[in-house]
C-alpha cells in the first residue's frame, strides 16, 4: 500500500497531478449512447445541452462486431462536436475483455484532453482502480494531457459490493460509484431478470385481519442495501454516488419513483438510457422549489446555525441546519448551470 505522503503524487512522470478533491459539477443525468450507433450519434449535438453528462458506452449494449465502430465513433464525435460546459465520459470495456486496453490507449492518446470521466465495469477491488489509474498516468504524460482524467466505478458484482470503500478509496482520481443492478443481480444470484426497479414478488405482507380478510401486500426496494452502502462509501471518500440504469423505458412513473429514492438517499444523478428518461433526471436530482425556499428560510432564521428556534411547528437546530444547507448548496450549484432552475428558485422564494 503506498504511504499517505504519497497518495496525491502522480503515477507517471510528466502526469497531471491528481486533483485534491472531486469537483461538484451537476451530473444530474448520465446520457448513455452508443456511439457506433449512427442514429444515436447523430442525435448528439442536439442531445448536448439538454444534458449534465453525454457519455459514449463502449462496453455492454455494443455488440462485439461493434465495438472498434463504437470507439472510434466516439474518438470522431469527441473531436467535432462543442459540448459547451456539458461534461463527455465513457464507459469502457471490462478489464477481462479483449477491447478494453484499445479503448485506453486509443480514447486517451486521442481526446483524453476532452475526456472528463471514464467509467470502469464491474470494478471488484481496488485492485483494479490501481491498474487503470496507474496505466491512465503514463497515457496522460504521453499525450500530454494537462488534466488528470477522472475515474467512475460501476458496483456490479457482490465481489465489489463487499470491497465498496476500499473502491471509493482507492485513488484521487476516483469520482463517483454507480449502481449497476443488472450484472450485480447475476453476480449474487438473484431471480430478477430486469435493468433496477422492483419485483412483485419482494414484498412485506400485513398481518392476518381475520377470516377471509384480504392482506395488503407491500413492495420493498430491492437495491435499499447497496445504495445505502454505496451512498456511505462515497460520502466516506468525498466521491459521489449515482442510481445506474432503468431499463424498463416506458415504465416512466416507476423510474421517477426508483431515481428519486436514490435522491433522497443522497445519490447526485442517475443514468439515461432513452431520451425519455432525461427529464425526469433533471427533475428528480434537482431539489424542488418548495424544498429549496424552506431550506433558505430556516438557514436565514438559524443565523451562526447553532441553538434551537421554531419554525411553523417544527423544530430546528444545528443537524436541521446543516441538512437545509446540503439542499440550498445544491440548489445554487445546480442553478448556476440551470437558468429555468435559478427561476423557479427565485419565484419559490418569494412566496
Ligand atoms: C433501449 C434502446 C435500445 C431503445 O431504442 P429504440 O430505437 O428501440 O427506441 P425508440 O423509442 O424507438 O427511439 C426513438 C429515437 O430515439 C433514439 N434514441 C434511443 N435511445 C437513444 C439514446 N440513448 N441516445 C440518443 N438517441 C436515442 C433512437 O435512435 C430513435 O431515433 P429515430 O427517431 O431517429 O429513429 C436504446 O434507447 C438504447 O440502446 N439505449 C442505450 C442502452 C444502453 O446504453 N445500455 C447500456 C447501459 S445499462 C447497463 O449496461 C446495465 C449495467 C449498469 O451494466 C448493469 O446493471 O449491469
Ligand atoms: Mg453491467
Amino acid at each position: 500500500m503506498r504511504s499517505p505522503k504519497d497518495f496525491f503524487r502522480p503515477l507517471a512522470v510528466g502526469a497531471p497531478a491528481p486533483v485534491r478533491e472531486v469537483p461538484f459539477r451537476p451530473s444530474r443525468m448520465i446520457h448513455f449512447f452508443d456511439p457506433g450507433n449512427e442514429k444515436m450519434a447523430a442525435k448528439v449535438p442536439a442531445i448536448a445541452p439538454t444534458v449534465d453528462v453525454l457519455l459514449g458506452n463502449l462496453e455492454d449494449a455494443v455488440a462485439a462486431d461493434r465495438k472498434e465502430a463504437a470507439r472510434s465513433g466516439l474518438v470522431s464525435i469527441a473531436r467535432t462536436t462543442d459540448f459547451g460546459d456539458t461534461q463527455l465520459w465513457t464507459r469502457v470495456n471490462s478489464l477481462d475483455s479483449p477491447w478494453v486496453l484499445d479503448d485506453l490507449v486509443t480514447l486517451v492518446t486521442e481526446i483524453g484532453d476532452k475526456l472528463d470521466v471514464i467509467m470502469v465495469p464491474k470494478v471488484e477491488g481496488a485492485e483494479d482502480i490501481h491498474y487503470v489509474d496507474r496505466l491512465l498516468a503514463q497515457l496522460e504524460a504521453k499525450a500530454g494531457v494537462q488534466r488528470p482524467i477522472l475515474v467512475h466505478a460501476i458496483l456490479e458484482t457482490a465481489t465489489g459490493v463487499a470491497n465498496v470503500e476500499e473502491i471509493a478509496g482507492a485513488s484521487p482520481r476516483m469520482q463517483g460509484i454507480s449502481l449497476g443492478p443488472a450484472d450485480l443481480a447475476a453476480s449474487r444470484r438473484m431471480k430478477t431478470t430486469r435493468v433496477g426497479g422492483g419485483h412483485p414478488g419482494y414484498l412485506v405482507r400485513e398481518d392476518p385481519r381475520g377470516e377471509d380478510q384480504p392482506r395488503a401486500t407491500y413492495q420493498q426496494d430491492l437495491w435499499h442495501y447497496t445504495i445505502a452502502r454505496m451512498v456511505d462509501a462515497c460520502a466516506a471518500h468525498g466521491i459521489l454516488p449515482y442510481y445506474g440504469p432503468f431499463g424498463d423505458i416506458r415504465d416512466t412513473v416507476a423510474c421517477e419513483d426508483q431515481f428519486r429514492n436514490a435522491f433522497l438517499l443522497g445519490c447526485v444523478g442517475a443514468w439515461s438510457l432513452h431520451p425519455v428518461q432525461i427529464d425526469i433526471a433533471k427533475k428528480v436530482f434537482s431539489p424542488a422549489p418548495a424544498d429549496v425556499a424552506w431550506a433558505r428560510k430556516v438557514i436565514a432564521a438559524m443565523g451562526d446555525g447553532t441553538g434551537a428556534v421554531m419554525i411553523d411547528g417544527k423544530m430546528q437546530d444545528d443537524a436541521t441546519y446543516k441538512q437545509c444547507q446540503v439542499v440550498a448548496r445544491l440548489a445554487d450549484e445546480l442553478a448556476a448551470r440551470d437558468p429555468e432552475l435559478a427561476d423557479a428558485y427565485a419565484a419559490a422564494e418569494k412566496e
